[in-house]
């Protein structure tokens, strides 16, 4: 079985009469991606500076691989790698210098130095423009650039505070990709965002946070399962409708079958393994389909029926 790497319990922070964290419990084990997922003031950036130990937490407690950890820890502050929302990177450093630089804050030197810079550099997909001013680089590479800084250190637990704020589409997409591959490479990897559909794309498991509380955790599937909700199948199609109505309306999996204008409209319990069924009696109907569309309730659903609002403002 995968290795718990973040255990965290309890955890509470107040400022004065805000609560920004009311007992927060996680875990995360090697390998897994874990989303923590909320919207702007919902706890995050509070969340993961208790569990990264740059703020004292009120109550509760966070262990790394087992040992106990908090901002006095420095033991433990080694297995972690931590990438603020704020970049720290020095534009008339280049990127190779800049990794340098942090290294050394980790105690790295000489040939090891030289190596690990590299090593992160080609990780990152930065290794072409390593020896440029950072100053020259996209808000996409500098991004990048400081998701190096925080691997470094070989870490056991990356956590990302919103890697892909401002970030052109590509930038994004090669952000993901990197967690992905640290992920699976054996890495624990907490993550914080706003956007669902990264949550959805990136993440094993998500935490919905709103208020300072986790609303609930699980995978995509678990979360939306608990919606109760089913997936809407839309079939653009020609021919005998009210027949293939019929017909379809028998199926196990399909609870309601509408007749359209131009075609049908189903409610099924999960759509994508009973596809083929369905176009399979659509055209023992003498239906022609032309186009299908599947619509699956997200995250966004979740949270809007966990919390009665919208993910963004
Ligand atoms: N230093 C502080 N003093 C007082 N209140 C704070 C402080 N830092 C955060 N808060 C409050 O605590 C709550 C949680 O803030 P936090 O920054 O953790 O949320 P977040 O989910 O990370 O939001 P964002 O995505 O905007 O960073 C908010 O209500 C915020 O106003």
């Amino acid at each position: 079985m995968a290795e718990v790497v973040l255990r965290c319990e309890g955890l509470r922070k107040a400022y004065g009469t805000v609560v920004a964290i009311d007992d927060l419990g996680i875990e995360i084990t090697e390998g897994e991606t874990y989303g923590l997922l909320g919207p702007n003031g919902a706890g995050k950036t509070t969340a993961i500076s208790m569990i990264v130990g740059i703020l004292a937490r009120d109550a509760g407690s966070v262990t790394i691989d087992g040992q106990p950890h908090d901002v006095h820890r420095t033991a433990t502050k080694r297995l972690i790698g931590y990438v603020p929302q704020e970049l720290a990177l020095y534009p008339d450093l280049t990127g190779r210098e800049n990794l340098h630089f942090f290294g050394r804050l980790h105690g790295l030197s000489g040939r090891e130095l030289r190596r690990r810079g590299d090593e992160v550099l080609d990780v990152v997909g930065l290794s072409d423009r390593a020896g440029q001013r950072v100053r020259t680089y996209s808000g996409g590479m500098s991004r990048r650039l400081h998701i190096g800084v925080g691997l470094l250190n070989r870490p056991r637990l990356l956590v990302l505070d919103e890697p892909t704020v401002g970030v052109d589409p590509q930038s994004r997409n090669a952000i993901l990709d990197n967690v992905r591959q640290l992920a699976g490479q054996g890495m624990a990897v907490l993550y914080t965002t706003h956007y669902m559909e990264e949550a959805e794309r990136l993440c094993d498991r998500v935490g919905i946070i709103d208020s300072g509380r986790l609303r609930a955790e699980g995978t995509r599937r678990d979360l939306v399962t608990m919606l109760d909700r089913e997936d809407e199948v839309e079939l653009l199609a020609d021919g005998d409708l009210a027949a293939a109505a019929q017909a379809l309306a028998e199926l196990a999996e399909v609870s309601a079958v509408d007749v359209r204008e131009a075609g049908l409209r189903l409610l099924v319990a999960e759509a994508g393994p009973n596809l083929p069924q369905i176009l399979a009696t659509t055209g023992r109907a003498g239906v022609t389909v032309r186009s299908v569309q599947v619509r699956e309730p997200n995250l966004e659903s979740v949270f809007l029926h966990l919390t009665g609002k919208a993910l963004r403002d």
